[in-house]
């Protein structure tokens, strides 16, 4: 045995007790052990790397405390107001108190308490001055900021990327299904899925044990779901090559695992612990859920690439199929490309509309006087024979829809807590303000919509303000809904198509009644990453109008 034991110099325990003594934390317990002292002086580089290690971690702290303290109170966003402890931590982690999905306002408090420049963060600016935001989102055409980076595991898709070159190819290749003359050639989806639409809501008064007043025929409807059941179908229909059924079915792997997807996504950036406990919690079911939504989405698009012309289909996702035949390999999309940007319509392009015209009916019921101007104006639209639903070009010049489409989008932004740009290079903001490369910028436009500078009764929903020659006229200049620059909604004139639509069919149809309670619980709104309502869910009572 005593051939195999080691020098005293390299014995294991005292390879342990040097390790130890490096350590800062363990010096006490060193010095009580007799050999430490002898074992450092036997190895003075040991005692030296000791106390270079502590000056060095001691130098670094300091070192990183000016570097923090110079960019609170000495950096170029020094003199922006703002709360105070925004200069030294980041938004995200002062705002962890408050209830989830609400911090959009809290921004539009520090901007009524500090102005239209509000410093948010070390690095992070919120602007609400409408000149500000046109430089920033048009005229510098500022990249896209990290928060989207976050949610880029869905795929470097058009939407998420913040390189120039990438997004600028992208939107060259999916431009032409979004052109005004394509989306009337998707006319006839969108209105098969509202006939779908009106048939589920007729089915739901129906059912409805709970009829207010059975000789009147009235039903309660949860108007907010079966919206959004029939953007999703819509989106089914036009992007992936068939309807969800979701009006007929209330249920489809694909939006089912793309909204549980999101929802965790959403859950981990508002409250990190919470959300990786949820995640842990559903990994299973959501990994089985994405396993056969890839399944589904794979099979259609292989049968649309293979398929030649049996299956072909006038539709978003025959313009995406259609670049495989460019000449140029670097406009043609790949299969997993393809998916990718499919999926980000379903989630760019569903609740964004659903939640527009769930807004707009909310606005309309607290204001009857309103839904009856608009009324009158569909009313004087008829329908020619065999038609069964009024269509875009009946539609798309009324001056009170466009008036109540356009109010809602001012009043109810998708995106309250703002849209992310990055400074890509120094610039000055508004002709005097100095902002560093690097800086984040958030573009809050739910301020600006209801900024009372400009726009009088700020907080009224008032159509007649988009109408000609109207005393309080619109400021086109402070009206963002759609963001604006290269990053501009891709979909927008689609969105005012079927938002035209399903709202002159549904005010058309129904007589809508609301209920006192979901009118008033409606004004809680939560945003993770759309405007939403808190419940997630608004009943009215609804009859089939005699025509
Ligand atoms: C009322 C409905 C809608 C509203 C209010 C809306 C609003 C917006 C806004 C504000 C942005 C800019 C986001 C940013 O810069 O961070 C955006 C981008 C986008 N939207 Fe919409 N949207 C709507 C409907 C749609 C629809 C129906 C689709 C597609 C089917 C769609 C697809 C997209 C895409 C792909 C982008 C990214 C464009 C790019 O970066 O080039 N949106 N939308």
């Amino acid at each position: 045995m005593s051939g195999l034991m080691l020098p005293e110099k390299i014995q294991p325990r005292s390879i342990i007790v040097k390790m130890f003594t490096m350590l800062p934390f363990s010096q006490k317990k060193s010095q009580s052990w007799s050999t430490a002292n002898s074992e450092q002086s036997r190895f003075p580089v040991l005692l030296l790397a000791k106390k270079l290690s502590k000056v060095s971690i001691s130098t670094f702290v300091i070192y990183w405390m000016i570097l923090v303290l110079h960019n609170a109170f000495l950096g170029p966003l020094s003199n922006i107001p703002g709360p105070r402890i925004l200069k030294f931590f980041s938004r995200l982690f002062v705002l962890r108190r408050e209830p989830p999905g609400t911090n959009f306002k809290k921004l539009k408090e520090w901007q009524n308490q500090y102005g239209r420049v509000v410093r948010i963060g070390p690095n992070t600016i919120a602007i609400s001055n409408k000149h500000m935001l046109q430089q920033v989102l048009l005229h510098d055409d500022l990249p896209k900021g990290p928060a989207y980076r976050r949610i880029e595991k869905l795929g470097n898709t058009m939407f998420f990327t913040d390189d120039k070159l990438l997004h600028r190819k992208l939107r060259r290749i999916i431009s032409p299904a979004f052109s005004t003359k394509y989306i009337k050639s998707l006319e006839p989806y969108i209105l098969s899925s509202n006939k779908s639409f009106l048939k589920r809501i007729d089915n739901d008064i129906k059912k409805c044990k709970c009829n207010v007043s059975r000789n009147e025929r009235y039903g309660i409807v949860d108007i907010w779901k079966v919206l959004n059941y029939l953007m999703l179908d819509i989106i089914g229909e036009t992007a992936f090559g068939q309807s969800f059924g979701l009006l007929e079915n209330n249920d489809h792997v694909v939006p089912r695992t793309i909204a549980q997807t999101l929802e965790t996504i959403s859950y981990i950036s508002a409250s990190p612990i919470f959300g990786l406990i949820k995640a842990a919690i559903s990994f299973s079911d959501v990994r089985t859920a994405n396993n056969k939504m890839q399944e589904f989405m794979k099979s259609i698009i292989m049968e649309r690439l293979h398929g030649g012309d049996e299956v072909h289909r006038n539709d978003i996702l025959q313009i995406l199929i259609d670049s495989q035949k460019a000449h140029n390999i670097q406009d043609k999309l790949t299969a997993d490309a393809i998916a990718q940007e499919t999926i980000v319509f379903l989630i760019a392009g569903s609740e964004t509309t659903s939640g527009t015209i769930g807004f707009a009916l909310i606005e309309l019921l607290k204001n009857p006087q309103k839904l009856n101007l608009l009324r009158d104006e569909i009313d004087q639209i008829k329908l020619e024979q065999e038609q069964a639903l009024l269509c875009h070009h009946q539609l798309k010049n009324l001056p009170y829809l466009n008036g109540v489409i356009n109010e809602t989008m001012r009043l109810n932004f998708i995106a309250p807590g703002g849209i992310e740009r990055k400074v890509d290079t120094d610039m000055v903001l508004g002709g005097h303000l100095f902002v560093p490369e690097g800086t984040i910028v958030q573009c809050n436009i739910h301020a600006v919509q209801r900024d009372p500078d400009y726009w009088p009764k700020p907080n009224e929903f008032i159509p007649e303000r988009w109408l000609a020659g109207s005393d309080i006229p619109a400021d086109h200049e402070a009206f963002f809904p759609f963001s604006a620059g290269s990053r501009i909604c891709i979909g927008n004139a689609f969105a005012l198509h079927e938002m035209r639509v399903t709202l002159a069919n549904l005010i058309k149809s129904y007589d809508i009644v609301a209920i006192p309670e979901e009118l008033q619980a409606s004004d809680e709104r939560r945003a993770f990453v759309t405007m939403s309502l808190k419940y997630k869910r608004f009943m009215v009572q609804m009859k089939r109008r005699e025509q």
